[in-house]
């Protein structure tokens, strides 16, 4: 209630995010989240879908059962926010999802990730009833000019990484320093199903590894950089088509590619029980994260605050140590596993709803 005895208007948000070996949906009231889950998918199930699209079933079964499961019933909702997919760059901030973005992510032509995905189905859902948005998108392109060399002119390199996360734990950062993000020279390593890491400078991300078909490390299932010689020499082959090259890049590239499983907990696990072949894996993926993170620390000259690593893969010790050790020289290195972003989705939305931030469309 007000202090006229009126009742006060509660927006009710559903948030969804599709990564890539988990689907994660929360129930917000205003900013109370509710209700929380995280199904994590198997790569055996995963396998069977040749593309993303295919898995629209597979995810929906999993965010309609949580609905029916908790009784959330979509005519009520305000809101429908999903992390977002790949469209032409854009500037940072909530987005009404539109026909130009579904169409632009159905393209493919800036890249495709189940989040892709996410936003079709809060595009369904919105028929019902709720605003379908979606937060700080993967193509999110803050980069400077030198960033976007790539060595040849029609190639540029482009934005594409979890936006989302990298933002909401480097503000989450700066407050538990009782600082201001816009002040700080960050350094994030986002270790999930992809991994990126992105020079954060005064709050702009300034450069950052392509984290669905591009370069960087290796990750759970997907390549990162390869030597382009090979690429391209496999590419001619004639043994593949685009489409199982492009899957092999990213779907079964990476620890998938190396271990047949991209699941990074349970290689540990096999690591701890002395598998070497595991550990080797685990310890290469964190060298080459490392070495990304170096890098990272040249564009920033040097003046690096803090090295933050999250994601999944920030929960495992035994990775953060191996990390740690090659990359604590630069700045002093925080954790914070897991991530922030279904506390993004569901407040940015909370705050475009209340007319607290401006809702922005794609034109
Ligand atoms: N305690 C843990 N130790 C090691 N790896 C973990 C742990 N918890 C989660 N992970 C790994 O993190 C990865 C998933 O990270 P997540 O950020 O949820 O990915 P996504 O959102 O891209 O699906 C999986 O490979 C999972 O095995
Ligand atoms: C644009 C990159 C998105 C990504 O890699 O997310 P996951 O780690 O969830 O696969």
């Amino acid at each position: 209630m007000d202090r006229k005895g009126l009742a006060m208007k509660v927006y009710k948000i559903v948030a969804i995010n599709l990564g890539s070996t988990s689907t994660k949906i929360a129930y917000y009231e205003n900013d109370r989240c509710v209700l929380k889950e995280n199904l994590s998918h198997q790569s055996s199930d995963l396998k069977g879908f040749a593309t993303v699209w295919e898995q629209y079933d597979y995810r929906m079964d999993a965010i309609c059962g949580f609905l029916d499961a908790h009784g959330i019933r979509v005519e009520k909702l305000d809101a429908f926010v999903t992390r977002g997919g790949h469209t032409k760059p854009l500037s940072g901030g909530v987005y009404r999802v539109n026909e130009l973005m579904l169409e632009q992510s159905r393209s493919e032509r800036y890249g495709n990730h189940p989040t892709d995905l996410g936003l079709q189905i809060a595009w369904g859902f919105a028929r019902y009833g709720p605003v379908p948005l979606t937060v700080d998108p993967p193509t999110t392109d803050e980069f400077e000019p030198l960033a976007r060399y790539s060595g040849l002119a029609e190639m540029p390199r482009r934005s594409s990484f979890q936006v989302l996360n990298h933002r909401a734990v480097g503000k989450q950062f700066a407050k538990d320093q009782g600082k201001d993000y816009r002040a700080l020279n960050l350094i994030v390593a986002h270790m999930g199903g992809g991994i990126t890491v992105a020079a954060h400078k005064k709050g702009r991300l300034v450069d950052a590894n392509n984290g669905i078909a591009g370069d960087g490390p290796f990750s759970t299932n997907r390549t990162g950089t390869l030597p382009v010689g090979a690429l391209v020499d496999a590419c001619y082959s004639g043994a593949f088509t685009y489409q199982q090259m492009m899957r092999k890049i990213n779907g079964e590239g990476g620890l998938m590619a190396y271990l047949g499983d991209a699941d990074a907990y349970r290689a540990e696990q096999e690591a701890a029980k002395g598998s070497q072949k595991h550990r080797e894996a685990l310890e290469a993926m964190c060298y080459q994260t490392s070495k990304e993170i170096a890098a990272c620390a040249a564009v920033l000259c040097g003046e690096v605050d803090a090295i933050i690593i999250t994601g999944g893969m920030a929960h495992s010790l035994m990775m953060m140590d191996w990390i740690r050790r090659r990359v604590e020289f630069i700045a002093p290195v925080a954790l914070y596993p897991g991530e922030y972003e279904m506390q993004s989705l569901a407040l940015s939305a909370y705050d475009a709803l209340r007319g607290m931030e401006r809702i922005k469309e794609l034109v």
